[in-house]
């Protein structure tokens, strides 16, 4: 089990996947069709009927979903790695047999599409912040982003196989330099876009002050658990 694989098979778990991986696959269509205005029409019409029943039930954005596991790092709502997510990949990162680090694979379909047949650049570095993010989590180094450097050596291509990779390469009390790649899978050593990101892990005040008002389903702070001394 990794940080981002979701904690168990739950029932809501899987729905929460299968309700995900529908709306990446609109997204997708959406962005990849020739239908006609009508055609278009009728599918909004679909989708906004269909999603009705769930804004009529709304979760406050400070109350964490069920199905997220924090002391796992698992959110499953997350842009980049959530199952849940309709704008998520999602990225699936494991830690990288190859030394250290954390490191995913995955064909960035049109709903990403930048320069055209290509990644959007902002796309690049979301991807970034996330993985190298994790990194520093796979070495016990959770911090909140402060600084992100990205260099576009070459575009990346849509619907190609991409490894995305991140090790940690310095520690300085609460700060964590952490870098990384995105290769085509088959050229692993040819980057594409390279990142290095700086995370500082909040003090206990200031994380106290930033999640105070968090809570789990069931109810406790999650403060506690994401500042470091
Ligand atoms: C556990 C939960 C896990 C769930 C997560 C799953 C997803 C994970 C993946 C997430 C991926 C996405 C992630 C996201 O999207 S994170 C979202 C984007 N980032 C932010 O919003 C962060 C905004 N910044 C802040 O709030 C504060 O700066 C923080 C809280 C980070 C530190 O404020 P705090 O008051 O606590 O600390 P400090 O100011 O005393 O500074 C401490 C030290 O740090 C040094 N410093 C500060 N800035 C910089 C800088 N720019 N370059 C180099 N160094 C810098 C500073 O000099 C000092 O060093 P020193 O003087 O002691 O030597």
């Amino acid at each position: 089990m990794t940080a981002t694989e979701p904690a168990t098979g739950t029932d809501l778990l899987d729905a929460v996947a299968d309700l995900g991986a529908a709306l990446r696959q609109s997204l997708e269509a959406s962005t990849s069709t020739t239908a006609s205005a009508a055609q278009l029409r009728e599918a909004a019409a679909g989708i906004r009927a269909a999603t009705a029943p769930l804004a009529a039930l709304p979760r406050p954005y400070d109350k964490l979903p069920a199905v997220d596991d924090m002391a796992r790092a698992v959110r499953v709502f997350n842009p980049v790695v959530g199952v849940g997510s309709g704008v998520a990949v999602p990225l699936d990162l494991r830690p990288d047999p190859a030394g250290g680090g954390v490191v995913a694979r995955a064909a960035l379909g049109q709903r990403y599409e930048g320069p055209p047949t290509f990644l959007h650049g902002g796309i690049s570095a979301l991807l970034m912040d996330q993985v190298l993010g994790h990194a520093a989590i796979a070495a016990n180094r959770w911090g909140m982003t402060v600084g992100l450097d990205v260099r576009y050596r070459r575009p990346v291509p849509l619907h190609v196989t991409v490894r995305l990779a991140g090790r940690v390469a310095a520690i300085d009390g609460r700060r964590t330099t952490v870098v990384g790649t995105i290769a085509a899978d088959d050229a692993p050593d040819v980057a594409l876009v390279e990142a290095t990101a700086v995370f500082v892990s909040p003090s206990p005040e200031v994380a106290a002050r930033y999640f105070a008002g968090v809570r789990t389903a069931s109810g406790e702070q999650v403060s506690g658990r994401v500042g470091t001394g």
